[in-house]
């Protein structure tokens, strides 16, 4: 496949190259080798991009809502037509395997595109009577130029989860992708446009944390939604406050994973595969603070052991592998040095914790048991495939652990105690729960999170909110009284 886009950017419906920014090197984690080589955006670019949308929103905004729906809905037509192709060149951008990405990250897009394509023209406001037959009518309206900042784990799907709302709203949208993975959201704006949507409605920017800056301080921008770490988003939401702007955050966790000892055990075991390996660890709502009830942890512990048997680590490619490299090679130091860490601090390492020797920035899937609340592995985000068990005596202790911190993304419980599973579901200081399972993201259901893992939600009707705005209207149908 070809990896080399045309150009770094895609700006009013065309690809723009401009030499003079920054190189950025695009790494394939399976190989370590450069597969693209862009540029970061330079001044002018970012001014032609924000002009670009600003220019395109007005007639955009003024189109009906079912005039926009259909061009989202063809463009996630055209997505599903070719989610082989953009499968690889996910995998190619991210090192996740094509056994994931060919089922979660285009199809999870074009879910997106089509969800918010469909609402796009039920959007309405509202008739409220008043006293003497005077009304108020309420008019939901587009914010104006939006700006998306995405991380590197999920380069199509964080594209389309922002870029859907914003478009269906009446936003145009400049989106800069990560610099880690900046290949999948210029094939975004490609089909976008294909599919209909008027040049400078959606934009790809390339460059690191200073474009991203950039960006959320010019005065044209109504709106930020950042996926990323905690400390990006103190920044970014900084940034923001200054000019009074709209935000979203979708930043980190350390979530729980409660297993009750009444719970089918194998469905725990594969919550907490789900909840840990998945996309080799690198998911923000991944439950990495497994409580297991007392009685069982041993016998949770020995089956995940034999679970992980199955891991089919390899050339990420291969529709066989289900287990591919970490995005980087300093993202598989920093997972290292928490291993470390995990170790030095005593907790007991039951599987993994190996770099394996051959090219690619794998990393083994790593369990430590006998993990404690104080040690630095269960306290940080480490985003890798490191899983902490820890274990417990009763429902409020578990419940009391696992809120435990200072992040609030997600939270699963295991049991099939009917009333506990609510009582707990209830008690979450989390924004994204479940039941029996875990980090499942239909696009029908609100995903976000609470406390430092963030503001706002994204998917479901919720994130129409984030991305427009409700204008009440007061129409007088008497005289107007005034005092003298
Ligand atoms: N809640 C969610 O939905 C979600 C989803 C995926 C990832 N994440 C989180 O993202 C993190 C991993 O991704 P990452 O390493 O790419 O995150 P990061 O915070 O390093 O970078 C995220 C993006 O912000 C940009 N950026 C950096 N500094 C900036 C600044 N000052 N102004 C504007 N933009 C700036 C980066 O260039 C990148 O595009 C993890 O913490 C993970 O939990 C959250
Ligand atoms: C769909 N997942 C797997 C829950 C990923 C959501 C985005 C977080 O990293």
């Amino acid at each position: 496949m070809q990896t080399q886009p045309k150009a770094s950017h895609f700006i009013d419906g065309e690809y723009v190259e401009d030499t003079a920014g920054t190189p950025i090197d695009v790494i394939y984690p399976y190989t370590g080798k450069i597969i693209a080589s862009l540029h970061a955006a330079t001044p002018p670019i970012i001014t032609q991009a924000l002009a670009s949308a600003e220019r395109a929103q007005r007639d955009w905004g003024a189109m009906t809502g079912t005039q926009r729906g259909r061009v989202l809905r063809r463009a996630a037509d055209i997505m599903r037509a070719r989610n082989h192709d953009l499968s690889v060149l996910e995998t190619f951008d991210t090192g996740k395997p094509y056994q994931e990405t060919s089922v979660a990250d285009a199809t999870s897009g074009a879910d997106a595109l089509e969800y918010f394509g469909g609402l796009a023209g039920a959007m309405t406001g509202e008739h409220i009577p008043l006293a003497g037959g005077d009304f108020v009518y309420t008019r939901r309206e587009p914010l104006g130029v939006c700006v998306g900042i995405g991380a590197w784990n999920y380069p199509t799907q964080i594209a389309c989860w922002k870029a859907a709302p914003a478009l269906a709203c009446g936003n145009a949208m400049v989106f800069k992708p990560s610099e880690t993975t900046p290949l999948c959201a210029l094939q975004v704006a490609e089909i976008l446009h294909e599919a209909g949507a008027p040049p400078g409605i959606f934009n790809v920017v390339q460059g690191m944390g200073d474009v991203g800056a950039s960006l959320i301080s010019d005065a044209r921008v109504a709106k930020v939604s950042l996926t990323g770490s905690v400390p990006t988003g103190r920044k970014v939401y900084a940034a923001a406050a200054e000019n009074i702007r709209h935000v979203t955050m979708e930043l980190g966790g350390k979530s729980p994973i409660v297993i009750f000892d009444d719970a089918d055990i194998d469905n725990a075991v594969s919550g907490a595969i789900l909840g840990n390996f998945y996309s080799t660890g690198q998911v923000c709502s991944n439950g990495t603070r497994v409580f297991v009830q007392k009685g069982i942890k041993e016998a949770f512990i020995a089956r995940l052991g034999a679970r992980l048997q199955g891991v089919v680590m390899g050339d990420p490619q291969d529709p066989t592998t289900n287990f591919g490299p970490m995005v980087s090679d300093t993202q598989r130091k920093i997972v290292q040095a928490y291993i470390q860490k995990g170790v030095a601090e005593g907790a007991r390492l039951t599987a993994g914790g190996n770099t394996p020797d051959r090219d690619g920035f794998f990393i083994e899937p790593t369990v430590f048991a006998d993990v404690t609340d104080d040690m630095t592995i269960a306290r940080e985000e480490i985003f890798g495939p490191v899983m902490c068990v820890l274990d417990f005596e009763t429902e409020a202790e578990a419940l009391a652990r696992a809120n435990a911190t200072e992040f609030g993304l997600a939270a699963s419980v295991f049991t099939n105690d009917l009333t506990r599973a609510h009582r707990m579901a209830a008690g979450f200081a989390a924004g994204t729960c479940y039941i029996n399972t875990h980090n499942l993201a239909p696009v029908e259901a609100p995903f976000g999170g609470s406390k430092l893992s963030g503001v706002g939600r994204e998917n479901s009707k919720l994130a129409l909110n984030h991305y427009s705005e409700m204008k009440g209207v007061y129409v007088a149908m008497n005289d107007v009284e005034a005092p003298f």
